[in-house]
């Protein structure tokens, strides 16, 4: 009896505590609402701990060490705690996102948000690098709060995400694939939502993401705050009205500074014409081994074409490489190598110009002018961020001197020419040139650099700053090792006629002449020819060009390719060694099929669907049933052409079947026999009398989903009305000095125990704490460590794991 009266003691004790500490809590939240209602907005605040913040907040502020303001947080915060829209402007690397990260966590706590509240807030970032930056920084200062939040960016199931995103509080993703889960996933509502965040907001309203957004914004409920944030905000009424904001507070912060980036950075452009910028960027790296740079390009492929060939040139530090149409996976290990590295060069698109808060970065290069000022403004400020120096230098072909630099000083930008020393000036022309000639596909890779860059001016709306025909193209082609400019479609009218034709003229130049002629007959005769004529004939064809006419002397030995003279006379060894590969004979079309006899038995390892032949000229071919012949002019294409998953491709998808009951093949859909159709009625009769039947059915459908939805949030609604009913009584037994057996804990978020909500007890014996997880720091008590520590983030399948963890 004794240990049971004990028992019922302590027990007793335990809930008087929790109904005290709860009690606490309620008391706390109202000062906290009170002190936000009082919080004057003409004071600027300093330090976090003069902010009215809830203790989670500050420990996770401080926690993270964050201990005063910068001016963007000093001047937003306030604003958004009294739930006033805003627009943020604030120069890079300023600190914008705890601007908006600690207003959410603290609008979402003082609203007592729980997980039956759905989703309170909701982040927009235009890439998922950013999404994913941002989410790592809720989880460090949010850890020890109890909300549920989740990342949103694509690049995993669907369905794994959808299953989730039901019980989310906060959410940070990329435009397209909230879209996609608002459209598709049932569960996900957001007729609750209290915070709408922009991050770049700019250039999420921009055209690129104009349809995307504006229907998301149709699924959001008018009454909410919204948030822009940006270095470069934008205050087009048009935007603002999409949004409807509601007489947004407009925090500028550098709008009466002198300059639009950040003053402990050094800016810089030099001219360096179009055909050296590969050289000077070569030169430049190789005189910064000791640094952490950036260097932009116009587009994924001229990254990877000088991130491909600066790489085999070994420049004696490590090359990383990021654009937009590498895998999910990839682009986040590159993003921690590189914030990792401690000396590094990063090749990239504008797919890391915003946001990103790469440590300590030196320098920032941008070989490709951007496209207007604020790209160039985003770009430079991954360096010299949050008070930290850095330097960057942008490239200019002489042509885009005077348009961009206007732009640049109509958004105070002080940059400064320089001029690159020419004894430090190494050319790597020859190199590439040479390497392009041994490497068909890093030659390719270069074609298409060059295709892609050409595009990128051609595109530009500012024709003062961008004009592609007063660009040397040829010189330019020739800097990245190509043997002549490619032909680049895009360019209409008359210029194109000529450059096409020039290009044809230039391939057949020797040709033209009458010594060339007689010696071109002869190597005819003994078909002699050289392994790069075979390359030629191998890719772009329409690419030969002057520059390769220059590389073949009389003799037809190579001369200019930076190889030795005698290089040349090799080559034929060389081509005969290779000569599967080389061989190959595209003019042949693949319709002379009739050219050619059976081949010899060793190929009849095939499938019985396709047999192989052999043209006059010796070209093996496959014919497939029921196609054109396919050519087999290399190697490759040979291997190629064995595997059967491969030839799936050229053979058809086949037909489906179904089999009655006596056993007989039909289509799927087969016609019906045309009287039995005519005696049904007419066919318009029919097709209105469908469309009836269709429409009524989906509407029935529409109805029962509705009605299913109705009573997921009826039961929803009781069971909280339930457990508040249950924690007033709890409240009116202590003050009648009884006690209550039911804890109450302010935004629990239930156990991952069961999949539905309406499956879940209204309050849970056994909670599970879902929290930010992030490595604690040391000040923290042992068992509190347990709760929030986890393993720092490296991969993306971390961050999965990690997200699924809080999504329980
Ligand atoms: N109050 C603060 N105290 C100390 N460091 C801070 C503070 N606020 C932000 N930082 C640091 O400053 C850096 C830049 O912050 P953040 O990425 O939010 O800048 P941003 O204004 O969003 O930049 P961008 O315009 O490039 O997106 C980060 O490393 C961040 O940790």
């Amino acid at each position: 009896m004794a240990p049971r009266a004990v028992k019922g003691k302590s027990k007793t004790h335990q809930d008087t505590g929790r109904v005290l500490k709860r009690k606490r809590g309620e008391d706390n939240l109202a000062t906290l609402v009170k002190q936000v209602e009082d919080l004057d907005l003409k004071i600027p605040i300093k330090n976090f701990s003069d902010l009215p913040l809830s203790e989670p907040t500050s420990k996770g502020l401080s926690a993270s060490h964050f201990k005063t303001l910068t001016d963007i947080q000093s001047r937003a915060i306030n604003h958004a705690f009294k739930g006033r829209d805003i627009l943020g402007a604030a120069k890079t690397g300023s600190g914008k996102t705890l601007a908006f990260l600690v207003p959410i966590l603290e609008n979402l706590y003082r609203k007592k948000w729980t997980e039956l509240d759905g989703l309170g807030a909701l982040v927009l970032s235009p890439t998922r690098e950013l999404a994913i930056q941002i989410f790592e920084v809720l989880r460090k200062i949010g850890r020890y709060h109890n909300f549920s939040a989740g990342l949103v960016i694509g690049g995993k199931s669907l369905r794994e995400e959808q299953d989730r995103l039901g019980r989310m509080n906060i959410l940070v993703c990329t435009p397209g694939r909230m879209l996609q889960h608002l459209d598709q996933t049932a569960m996900f509502e957001t007729n609750n939502l209290q915070m709408l965040i922009l991050d770049e907001a700019d250039r999420i309203m921009d055209m690129g993401f104009q349809k995307t957004v504006d229907a998301i914004l149709d699924h959001l409920p008018k009454q909410r705050q919204t948030m822009l944030f940006s270095a470069t905000q934008t205050k087009k009424v048009g935007d603002l009205a999409r949004l409807s904001l509601q007489d947004p507070e407009y925090v500028s912060v550098h709008e009466a500074a002198a300059s639009a980036t950040p003053s402990t950075l050094q800016q810089h452009y030099t001219i360096t014409p179009l055909p050296q910028k590969l050289d000077t960027l070569w030169s430049f790296i190789r005189s910064n081994l000791k640094s952490k740079t950036v260097v932009f390009l116009s587009s994924g492929k001229q990254v990877r074409y000088v991130y491909e060939s600066l790489r085999q040139l070994q420049p004696g530090i490590s090359l990383l490489h990021l654009h937009g149409r590498q895998k999910q996976g990839g682009r986040l290990d590159i993003t921690t190598k590189f914030s990792q590295a401690q000396h590094a060069v990063l090749f990239a698109t504008d797919v890391v110009a915003r946001g990103l808060d790469f440590p300590a970065v030196d320098w920032v290069i941008q070989m490709d002018c951007p496209e207007d000022a604020d790209t160039y403004i985003h770009r430079v400020g991954r360096t010299a961020r949050y008070e930290r120096v850095g330097r960057a230098v942008l490239f200019l072909d002489p042509s885009e001197e005077k348009g961009f630099l206007k732009q640049l000083e109509h958004k105070k930008v002080p940059i400064e020419k320089i001029n690159i020393k020419s004894n430090k000036q190494q050319s790597v022309k020859n190199q590439l040139q040479n390497m392009c000639f041994k490497d068909p596909e890093l030659k390719y890779l270069g074609q298409k650099a060059f295709i892609s860059y050409c595009k990128s001016i051609y595109v530009q709306k500012d024709k003062e700053t961008f004009n592609i025909k007063e660009l040397p193209l040829e010189e330019y082609a020739a800097s990245l090792g190509l043997p002549g400019a490619p032909r680049i479609k895009f360019i209409k009218g008359d210029d194109a006629k000529e450059r096409k034709n020039e290009s044809w003229r230039m391939a057949h130049m020797s040709s033209d002449d009458d010594s060339d002629t007689e010696k071109k007959d002869k190597k005819d005769e003994k078909e002699v020819r050289t392994r790069y004529d075979r390359m030629f004939e191998r890719r772009n064809q329409g690419v030969l060009s002057e520059h390769y006419s220059k590389l073949i002397d009389d003799e037809g030995t190579m001369v200019a390719t930076g190889a030795p003279k005698d290089a040349g006379a090799n080559v034929d060894d060389e081509a005969d060694e290779d000569a599967d590969f080389l061989s190959v004979k595209r003019r042949f079309a693949a319709g002379d099929a009739d050219l050619g006899e059976k081949s010899d038995s060793s190929d009849s390892e095939d499938s019985d669907a396709e047999t192989k032949t052999k043209d006059a000229r010796g070209v093996k071919m496959v014919h497939l049933d029921g196609q054109d012949p396919l050519l087999i002019d290399s190697k490759r294409r040979e291997k190629l052409l064995k595997s059967k998953k491969k030839l799936l491709k050229f053979k058809g998808k086949g037909t489906k079947l179904v089999y009655d009951d006596e056993g007989n093949a039909h289509e799927v859909y087969e016609m019906e026999d045309e009287d039995m159709f005519k005696a049904r009625g007419d066919a318009d009769t029919q097709r209105e009398k469908f469309l009836q039947a269709e429409t009524e059915r989906t509407q029935q459908a529409d109805i029962e989903d509705k009605e299913v939805m109705r009573e997921k949030r009826r039961e929803k609604k009781e069971k909280r009305k339930a457990r508040e009913r249950a924690e007033a009584e709890a409240e009116m037994s202590e003050e009648e000095g009884g006690f209550s057996h039911l804890p109450h804990v302010p935004f629990e978020i239930p156990g991952s125990d069961s999949d539905s909500a309406s499956e879940r007890e209204p309050r849970p014996s056994k909670k599970q704490r879902v929290s930010f997880a992030e490595p604690d720091s040391d000040d923290e008590p042992k068992s509190k460590k347990s709760q929030a520590s986890a393993k720092p983030i490296e991969t993306l399948a971390d961050l999965e794991a990690l997200a699924s963890g809080l999504l329980g």
